[in-house]
């Protein structure tokens, strides 16, 4: 079915309020560093995604991913749970980056548009749409081998803004404590009140 044919449900689904890029968020031409090595969206992990992001203009951030053999569902294109994690990764980027906000991600919606073939890159346009308290609401297009290709995949994700504890209750607190560290990611830099 084409873009257009597609049932459009309002977006963000609820009233919210314009997002507010935090006074420390990256700026536009910033080449983001993986937040992670250990992320398999950004991460130096083998056959991992590889997406590298920098911040554009006007609240958009336009992250790569380089779509390779080790990415196939069907023989030769992309499989589309791996297509829904670089979304995962460019959406939560996007949010943890230019709002400075601890977030996970509650929900994410994918409209599969067009094939998306090994030896592609896709580049993928975020943006925060809107907040609502802790639910912060964005959006992504995917276009095919250039930032003005054709829109093979398009993603809607709900974030939700926790406090630091979700990861050492839930994750690995070594791991926090080295992420929080580095300087870019100083949690005294973050808006960690949800
Ligand atoms: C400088 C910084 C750089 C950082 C870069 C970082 C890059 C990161 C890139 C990595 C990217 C990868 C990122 C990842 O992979 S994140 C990993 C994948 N996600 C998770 O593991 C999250 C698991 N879920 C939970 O932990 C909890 O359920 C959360 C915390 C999400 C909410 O449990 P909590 O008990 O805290 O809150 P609540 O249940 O009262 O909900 C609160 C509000 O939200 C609404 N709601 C919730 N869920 C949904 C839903 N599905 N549809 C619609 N609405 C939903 C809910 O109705 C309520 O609304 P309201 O009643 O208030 O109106």
């Amino acid at each position: 079915m084409s873009d257009e044919r597609r049932p459009a449900n309002p977006w963000p689904p609820v009233e919210t309020q314009r997002p507010e890029i935090h006074p420390k968020a990256p700026g536009p031409g910033t080449d983001l560093e993986m937040h992670y090595t250990e992320c398999f969206g950004c991460g130096d992990v083998d056959n991992g995604l590889h997406i590298h992001s920098t911040v554009g203009e006007s609240g958009v951030v336009h992250s790569r991913f380089p779509v390779t053999r080790a990415h196939q569902g069907a023989p030769g294109l992309a499989h589309g749970g791996l297509l829904a994690c670089a979304f995962d990764e460019a959406l939560g980027s996007t949010v943890g980056n230019l709002l400075r906000r601890p977030a996970v991600t509650g929900k994410l919606e994918t409209d599969f548009l067009r094939p998306v073939p090994v030896g592609t890159t896709l580049f993928i346009a975020a943006r925060v749409d809107g907040v609502a308290g802790r639910k912060i609401y964005a959006s992504a297009d995917g276009h095919l081998n250039s930032a003005d290709g054709p829109v093979a995949v398009r993603a809607r994700g709900l974030f939700i803004q926790v406090g630091l504890e979700h990861f050492t209750t839930h994750g690995d607190a070594d791991a926090l404590a080295k992420f929080t560290q580095a300087p870019r990611l100083r949690h005294d830099d973050w808006d960690i009140n949800p």
